[in-house]
Formats: structure tokens, C-alpha cells, sequence
């Protein structure tokens, strides 16, 4: 028998539903810092030699440094093994993904505000990137694809990915595949810390990059916390969620199939149903109870939903919305009549699915929009993983004589408030002439 939270809305239960979420990082935030930072140190002062002392001790394999990155020959032989069907499903994903994000693509811009005045910016792609794809529990070459083509779409000159060695001492062949069809241009079998310590600080053997992006387990994310700065990193993507709004009409059986598919993925993720329905919570938990037996995960779901699981209770629709927006949750499903009239009130959510035939996992895969999103509640202020993230901006500005003499007064003005005399000076040296 299934044990799943229930709760009512109300104030102090929404702070007990955000207390639930921040439980998943318990109170070893900082122990699990503090190893990062050691990692992160030993391969920023020994390079290639802590690289391989850690993928020793951490995955098992014992490499020479001319082993890390993954070669021609070795990609080739996994493009053999890999099943045709499965290949083609890459490739109409990636085409997906592709046509979506290529409507993200930022363009420089100029314009002459008035004679002798321009104005614009200049934007241009970074130029190396550093991919992580997670490799511990499983292997993700879905997350592959969403990583490697906005760096693309974005003009990125070389794209580098990082994924742990397994067993044997190689990368999955689905994820080496996915990685070609995508257009990865080198891939090193190096993960956690260490990967993103190489990336940040490069080693001899591995080049050192301006971006870190994709998701990890806790020593992935708070080494890219702790880089952050030497280079730039996405956001802190952590265990998946799933928040579901439903009604009274809504399909019981697909409620509950969206609900696991999210709790498979980790003993931490956490699946909410919020409804203003109490009699269709009854059915979703049945139809769990019914459905979760035939999973080949259900260990992981079971202990996800009954850890981490929610069922809310709310007196109307707009009490639902509230509780959406204050969860701010990574995936959420409307999964009512009439989705597309709830979506304006939609303010907090990584990745919003509309209407029942909508499941999340057709985003997770295909539909084109990124699955590399923030959690924990930060969909408050991160955005999914996009071609944005792997460029930069700059501004720029052309005065003429006559323009600049116009201007001057209020400059020198704004200059002389601030004491920065040096500042007016500058401005009133042109002035003059
Ligand atoms: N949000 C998303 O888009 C998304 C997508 C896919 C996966 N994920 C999440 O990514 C995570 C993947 O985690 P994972 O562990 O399976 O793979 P991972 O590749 O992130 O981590 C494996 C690495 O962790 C390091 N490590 C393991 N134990 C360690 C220890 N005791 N000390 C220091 N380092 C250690 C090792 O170097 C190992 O190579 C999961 O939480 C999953 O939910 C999120
Ligand atoms: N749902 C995950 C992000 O939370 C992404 C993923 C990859 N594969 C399947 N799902
Ligand atoms: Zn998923």
C-alpha cells in the first residue's frame, strides 16, 4: 500500500510543501561543497595527474591520460552497435530540437537614435563549451542532444563533452551516438567534480572552457556553483519534478502514469497532484497503486513518491494557480479542458504541457523545447537551458562632434554629482574645440 502526503491548501501548508522540497538536499549541502572544493583544488594545482586519480577512486578505472578522450575509432564501433530504430528516433528528435531553439537565435542590432548618434549591440557565440551528461545511475542521450545543439544552434566553435567511464572503462554507445548526430566535436571519459574542475581550470590534456552547462548529481552542481565566475554556468539543475493540476474530469490512469514517470528518475524527485477534486485524488492513488507494479523501476518510484510525493487539495482553481506559483516547479502539466485559458496565470514553471494528450516525458524527448531546466523552485528567476546561454553581448556607441556637444552638459552634470571630475574633464576637453 502506497503511503502519499495529502494536505489541504492554506498558508502554512504551502510552507510545508516548499519545506518538503528543500528537504532533498538534507542538511549535507556544505559537506558535499566542501568535497567539490577539494576536488575542484587538487585538479586545478595537479591537473591531468588528479584527474586520473579520481576517476580511479570514483568510477573504477584506471586510465593513462592519453585514455580520457573518447576516439574516432571508438565512436564509429558504437555507431555499429547502436539499433537503426533507435538511431532514426535521435535524429527526429534532434530535428525537433533543432527547428525550436533555432527560433531563440539573438541577431546584433543598430540603430541611429538621431544624427550623428549610434547605438547597438554586438552579439557573438562563446567560443568552447563544456557539456556534462550524467552517467552514474543512467544513461541519458536525450540529455545529450539537449545540451550539444543550442550550443550549436548558437554558433559555439568547439563542443566539449564530459560523461564518467563505465565499468569497462567506456561511454554508452546510445550516448555516443547521440553525441554525433548532435555534433559534439571531442568527448572525454571524465565525471563529477573532476569533469567540471578540468573544464573550468583545463588540465594538459583537456581544454578549459567559458561555459559549463547539464546536469549532474551534487558533487556536479556545487562544483559548478563553485567555478562559477571563472566561467559561466547554466543554472543548478537538480532531482526532477512534476506538478499536475487536474479536475474532476480528468483521466485518473494518465495522472498517475505522468506522476511516476518523473519519480523514476530518482528517490529524490518529487511528484505533486494539486486538484480541486478530492474524489480524483482517490482514483489517481488506485490507479498508482495498480500501475507502479508493472514499472521495472518501482523501488525508485515507490520511495520518490512516498519520500517526496504530494497530493494537495484545493478550494478552486485560482487556489491551485497560487500553489503552482509558489512550488515554481521544473515540468507542469495542465491537465484539464481548457488548459490554454489557465496558461497566462501560469508565472513560476520550467516547462509548462497543455491538455491531457500532453504527457511530460513527449518534452523530455521530442517535442523541441530544452529539458535541461531549473528546479528546487529557482523557475522563479532561471529559464530552461537555451541558445541565450551560450552567447554574450556587447554593447556599442558612436557620437559625433555636434551629437557629443549636445549631450555634454547633462554628462558633465551626471559626472561633477558623482566627484568624478576626471570623468566631466573628459567630456569637456571635446567641448571646448
Ligand atoms: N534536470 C535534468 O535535466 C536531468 C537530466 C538527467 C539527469 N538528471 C539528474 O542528474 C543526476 C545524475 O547523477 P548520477 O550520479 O547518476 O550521475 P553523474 O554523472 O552526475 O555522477 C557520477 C559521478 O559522480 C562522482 N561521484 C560519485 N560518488 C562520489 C563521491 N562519493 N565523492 C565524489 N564524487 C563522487 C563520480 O565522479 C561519478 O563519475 C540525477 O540526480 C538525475 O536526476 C537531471
Ligand atoms: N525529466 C528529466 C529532467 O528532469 C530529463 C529526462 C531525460 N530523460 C528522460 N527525462
Ligand atoms: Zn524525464
Amino acid at each position: 500500500m502506497l503511503k502519499i502526503k495529502r494536505i489541504k491548501d492554506g498558508r502554512k501548508n504551502v510552507e510545508q510543501v516548499k519545506e518538503l522540497l528543500d528537504s532533498r538536499s538534507g542538511d549535507n549541502l556544505a559537506k558535499y561543497r566542501d568535497v567539490a572544493a577539494d576536488i575542484l583544488k587538487r585538479v586545478r594545482e595537479s591537473g591531468d595527474q588528479a584527474v586520473l586519480d579520481y576517476t580511479a577512486r570514483f568510477d573504477g578505472i584506471e586510465f593513462e591520460a592519453s585514455e580520457l578522450e573518447v576516439t574516432e575509432i571508438e565512436i564509429r564501433a558504437a555507431l555499429k552497435e547502436v539499433d537503426a530504430d533507435f538511431i532514426e528516433a535521435l535524429k527526429n528528435a534532434a530535428a525537433n530540437i533543432e527547428e525550436f531553439h533555432a527560433e531563440q537565435k539573438d541577431k546584433s542590432w543598430q540603430k541611429q537614435k538621431k544624427p550623428g548618434i549610434i547605438t547597438g549591440q554586438v552579439c557573438r557565440p562563446l567560443k568552447k563549451a563544456g557539456v556534462y551528461v550524467p552517467g552514474g545511475r543512467a544513461a541519458y542521450p536525450s540529455s545529450v542532444l539537449m545540451t550539444v545543439i543550442p550550443a550549436k544552434v548558437a554558433g559555439v566553435e568547439e563542443i566539449i563533452m564530459f560523461t564518467p567511464p563505465d565499468k569497462e572503462g567506456k561511454v554508452s554507445p546510445v550516448i555516443l551516438a547521440a553525441a554525433e548526430i548532435a555534433g559534439a566535436d571531442r568527448i572525454f571519459k571524465v565525471g563529477g567534480a573532476q569533469a567540471v574542475a578540468a573544464a573550468a581550470y583545463g588540465t594538459e590534456t583537456i581544454p578549459g572552457v567559458d561555459i559549463i552547462v547539464g546536469p549532474g548529481n551534487i558533487y556536479v552542481s556545487m562544483a559548478k556553483e563553485l567555478v562559477f565566475g571563472q566561467v559561466k554556468i547554466d543554472m543548478i539543475a537538480g532531482p526532477s519534478e512534476i506538478m499536475i493540476m487536474a479536475e474532476k474530469e480528468s483521466n485518473p490512469a494518465y495522472i498517475a502514469a505522468d506522476l511516476m514517470s518523473q519519480a523514476e528518475h530518482d528517490p529524490l524527485a518529487s511528484s505533486i497532484l494539486v486538484t480541486d477534486a478530492p474524489e480524483l485524488i482517490e482514483k489517481v492513488e488506485a490507479e498508482l497503486e495498480k500501475q507502479i507494479e508493472k514499472m521495472s523501476n518501482k523501488e525508485i518510484i515507490k520511495e520518490s513518491l512516498e519520500n517526496f510525493g504530494l497530493m494537495i487539495e484545493v478550494k478552486n482553481p485560482e487556489a491551485a494557480m497560487e500553489m503552482i506559483n509558489l512550488v515554481a516547479p521544473e515540468h507542469l502539466e495542465l491537465a484539464v479542458k481548457n488548459p490554454f485559458e489557465l496558461l497566462p496565470a501560469v508565472e513560476n514553471a520550467g516547462s509548462i504541457f497543455l491538455g491531457e494528450y500532453t504527457p511530460e516525458p513527449i518534452g523530455d524527448y521530442y517535442a523541441g523545447p530544452n529539458h535541461v531546466l531549473p528546479t528546487n523552485s529557482t523557475a522563479r528567476f532561471f529559464s530552461p537551458l537555451s541558445v541565450r546561454d551560450f552567447v554574450k553581448y556587447s554593447g556599442f556607441i558612436h557620437y559625433s562632434k555636434a551629437a557629443l556637444k549636445e549631450a555634454s552638459n547633462d554628462v558633465i552634470c551626471l559626472a561633477e554629482g558623482e566627484g568624478l571630475d576626471a570623468h566631466a574633464n573628459s567630456v569637456r576637453i571635446r567641448k571646448q574645440k
